[in-house]
């Protein structure tokens, strides 16, 4: 008799978390059909801030932060993908990260490493969701077992068509702008140089094709690691921290910039869904001053 009815409620449990997951699936499709009304942003960017807090804050490991910053990553993607956002970025390492403490710069590499060989298995995540994998940033400053995976997740997920998750890591702002800066002038030189073999004039112009000495922005656009890509709609800086901190600086003109109070690993899909309804509460006037800047060129 204790035993069936041991059975019978265990049953009873199943059935109830079973229904319950169902019911939330349901709310969470309603959720996105009633976003899907209002323009849905392309492209999202995060700063993702607050991992040592979330740790010191538990009294646990730093790494179990970043850890937990990580699993909110991958949650974060899968929403992002359900809601049809094509396009994530996210600042996983600065340049300046470099400047932190030794044992912190090395136990941050081995997460990195550990968790891009993670997505490099077949079953993972970013496989199942057919995700593209770029990494913005100078892979030649990461230790070599990081570069080399970061590489090799590149190259395997090159062909795949569903979202791209663009990691900037190490990255900054500034060292990309003189970059595409360097590459686009490296670039025009070589023109100018080849046009004057067959035939520009002594002052190094272009013979006739147009070609002009100076640098137009379309030419950095092309060398910026985003090249291709649309520009951020959104860029959430999670932690309540209203600074850019030398990311996206060329790309975020128009963008929407929010600062929710969660720190990064606690970062979940209420504050997801809430970030685009404050886009699409703005969207009008974000639309008005792109259109604006336009004309004004
Ligand atoms: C493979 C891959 C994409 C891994 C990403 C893992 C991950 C979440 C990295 C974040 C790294 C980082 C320095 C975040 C900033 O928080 P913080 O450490 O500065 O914390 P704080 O703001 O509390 O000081």
């Amino acid at each position: 008799m204790a035993e069936s009815v041991v059975a019978c409620s265990s049953k009873i449990e199943k059935l109830t978390t079973r229904v319950l997951a169902n019911l939330q699936n349901f709310l969470v499709k309603c959720l996105f059909a009633i976003l899907s009304y209002g323009p849905m942003p392309k492209h999202i960017t995060f700063i993702m801030d607050g991992n040592r807090r979330y740790a010191k804050f538990r009294s646990i490991q730093q790494g179990t932060g970043h850890r937990a910053g990580f699993s909110a990553l991958i949650d974060t993607l899968v929403h992002c993908n359900d809601m049809g956002v094509k396009y994530i970025t996210v600042y996983a390492f600065s340049i300046d990260n470099f400047k932190r403490d030794k044992s912190e710069v090395q136990s941050l590499m081995e997460l990195m490493e550990e968790k891009i060989n993670e997505l490099l298995d077949n079953q993972s995540i970013v496989h199942k969701m057919n995700c593209k994998i770029n990494f913005w940033g100078n892979l030649d400053l990461m230790c070599e077992p990081v570069r080399l995976a970061a590489q090799k997740l590149m190259a395997c997920t090159a062909g795949n068509t569903g979202l791209v998750l663009s990691v900037c890591m190490p990255y900054n702002s500034t060292s990309e702008i003189v970059n595409a800066v360097n590459e686009a002038c490296a670039e025009r030189r070589e023109v100018l140089q080849r046009d004057h073999v067959h035939g520009g004039d002594c002052n190094g112009q272009a013979a006739n094709n147009g070609v002009h000495s100076e640098i137009a922005v379309s030419d950095l656009d092309r060398h910026m690691y985003s090249a291709g890509c649309p520009e951020p709609d959104i860029v959430i800086r999670t932690s309540g921290e209203t600074r850019l901190s030398n990311f996206l600086l060329w790309q975020t003109t128009f963008s929407h910039l929010q600062s929710p109070q969660a720190l990064w690993p606690d970062f979940s899909f209420k504050h997801l869904v809430w970030a685009i309804l404050q886009y699409q509460r703005v969207y009008p006037y974000l639309m008005q001053n792109r259109e604006l800047a336009k004309k004004q060129l």
